[in-house]
Parts: structure tokens; sequence; C-alpha cells
């Protein structure tokens, strides 16, 4: 199983990252040794994938501090960290996971700043262990979601997956391609259509890849094909990861989701979500409030630095879309499964188990 994101280790450690951009001809990875490295990987998607962002970005306070000088004070610890926080949060603006990390490292950093006696080496040892307990956690919520759902997957389904929720998306086996990872190991068979997810193929280029290295069949197909085959009645079920979820259970995902969604709809296919807490933003009420992020022309004008539009032509990139949670089946977290998730069943799932 490919790890997107490891850290070689320590406290003078570096953090090593797949480079995704180059999947799946080239396997290169990336040794990032500060902040700015850092956010430049998450903003060009070398590492990308709710999770996998999260968890990137909980080193990055890390990084700030391996990089103070001999003198440095824990005074100056602290303020390394904040300003670390404040730098990566603006990375990318969708995926919620990013901000849970960095939140969780910055109020552990504050919380054990308040022993007036605490060192530099023992900030930076504790923010290091939560940052390592961040990738730790999403190892296990991710076999966590591929248990709770495999059974949703039956003996020679037909299931369909949008953009990439899989190992390189997360610390651990993914999202919903853990819940076809788990129900391989049950022994059941099933194909897998992945959309090649335009504009940046995470689909063509990074779930068929990880699909492929695990044996399971999968078919790359364009984005507009998915409608002809469910009114063929090739797709059984449609699982996708997710990027942030309202309280109201409205969540974001890559472009070309809710298409996905309102075409289930019509054809009567399941739609499942497949993620995390950590995915879950529980202070907003709606799918209206999740920002989503504009990203340059340039993705959808050019393929592999080739124009495929012409010179200086109007384009709209929205990298996320927001699907209603009407339009969701169940959403499938460790935690277990919300089915025709509302506010309440969420509320719920995410507070009492
Ligand atoms: C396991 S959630 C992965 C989620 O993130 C992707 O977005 P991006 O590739 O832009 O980081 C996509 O929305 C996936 O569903």
């Amino acid at each position: 199983m490919p790890q997107a994101v490891k850290w070689m280790d320590g406290t003078d450690g570096v953090l090593e990252l797949i480079d995704q951009r180059r999947l799946p001809g080239e396997f290169i990875t990336l040794l990032v040794r500060d902040t700015r490295r850092l956010h430049e990987a998450i903003r060009t998607l070398a590492v990308r994938g709710a999770p996998a962002i999260g968890v990137a970005a909980a080193y990055g306070p890390v990084l700030a501090l391996q990089s103070l000088g001999a003198n440095a004070t824990t005074v100056d610890g602290l303020k390394a960290i904040v300003e670390a926080c404040d730098f990566l949060a603006t990375s990318r603006p969708t995926a919620v996971n990013l901000f849970w990390a960095l939140d969780r490292i910055r109020h552990k950093a504050q919380k054990v700043c308040q022993h007036p006696q605490l060192t530099l080496g023992e900030l930076h040892e504790a923010i290091l262990a939560e940052a390592n307990a961040i990738r730790a956690e999403d190892i296990e919520m991710c076999r966590a979601i591929g248990r709770h759902g495999e059974a949703l997957i039956r003996e020679g389904a037909g299931v369909l997956t949008h953009c990439n929720a899989g190992a390189l998306a997360t610390a651990g086996q993914g999202t919903a391609l853990s819940v076809m990872f788990e129900a391989q190991k049950k022994g059941r068979s099933f194909k897998v259509y992945a959309d090649e997810t335009r504009p940046l193929l995470q689909g063509a280029r990074l779930t068929a890849w990880e699909l492929q290295q695990a044996g399971i069949d999968v078919t790359v197909i364009c984005d507009n094909m998915a409608g002809w085959l469910m009114k063929k009645g090739r797709i059984d079920l449609i699982i996708t990861g997710a990027d942030r979820i309202a309280a109201n259970g409205d969540a974001a995902n890559k472009i070309g989701t809710y298409s996905l969604s309102v075409l289930a709809k019509q054809h009567g296919v399941p739609f499942y979500i497949a993620a995390p807490s950590s995915t879950f933003d529980l202070s907003i009420a709606g799918g209206a409030e999740i920002p989503i992020e504009q990203r340059e022309s340039r993705e959808v004008t050019h393929l592999g630095g080739t124009a495929t539009a012409p010179e200086g032509v109007a384009v709209y990139n929205p990298a996320f879309d927001v699907t209603d949670a009407q339009n969701i089946t169940a959403i499938i977290t460790e935690k277990g499964v919300v089915e025709n998730p509302d506010t309440a069943r969420i509320r719920e799932l995410l507070t009492e188990r």
C-alpha cells in the first residue's frame, strides 16, 4: 500500500511525500524540510486528498521548530508553531482536515506551554507526538471505514468512484477505496469504474493505479460516460470520498460528484460517501457555507503542456462541488454508517459513539 505521507523520523526529521503529480508514470518522493515547500506541495497537489493534506500539514510546525536557531526559547517555539499553522492554513480552502489538524497542533502547543518550566525540546517532542498521533489515527480510521462499508459491495457488483479517495489521499488505505480493499479481503470480486476526473485526472492517474496495484478489476471512463453506464444497469453503487461535510450532511467533494449524485437518483443507484470524522465540519449548518477552491485556468486549458483550448478563453475551474445530503444514501465513517444523513443523525453518530 503506498504511503502518501511519512515522517522520517524523530525531532530532526524530514517529511517524505509521494509526488502525486508524477503518477502513474513515475514514482517520485519529495523530501520536505520547511513549511514553504510543504505549502507549495499542498497547493500544487503533490500531496492531496483531505486526510493526507491534514496529516502532512500537522508536521509543518515540527519543521518550523527544526529551523529555529540554537538560542531559540520556548516562546520563540510557540510563536513559530502558530505562524506555521497560520501560513499552512492558506494553502487550500476546502478540505476541513487541513484546519482540523493544524488546530490540534496549535492547541496542543498552547496547552503544554502553560507549564512554566517547559523547555523548547519538550515543546518540540509534544507537537511531534501529536502529529504522529494524527497520522496513526488516520491509518486506523481508514481501516474502520473499510470494515464498516465492505458489505455494501456484493459479489459481482459494478462500483463507480470519482477522483481518488484511496491510500494516496490519506495516511492509511483510503476512504472510498478502503471499502473496496476490505471487500476484496473478504474474497468478493467486483468491477470498479473509475471516472478519470477532469481536469487533474486523479481518477485515471491515481485510483486506477492503486486498484491495478491491488489486483482489483478497474476500468477508466471519461466523466461524461457515467450516466450512460448507469442507464445500462452496469453500476450497482457509487462510493466517493469527501473534503468537508456540513452538519446536515451536505458534502463537498471533487467537482463532478454532485452530477453523479443527481444521475444516481435518476437511475436508482445508491450513492455513498466514505469519510472519517475529521472531515465533518459541525461549525457550519449546510453545504452553502463550504468554501469552494477556484483553481487556475491552465489546469483546464492544457493537458501535459499541450493547449486544449484557445489562448485567453474564459475558464471556470472550481475544484469541488457540494452534494446535497438528500442525494446521499449513507455516509460511511470510522464510527459507523449514517443512513439518510441529517443533522440529528450525524450528531448522534459523531458525539454518542
Ligand atoms: C479521501 S478524501 C479525498 C478527496 O480529496 C480529493 O480532492 P483533491 O484531489 O483536490 O485533494 C477529492 O475530492 C477526493 O474525494
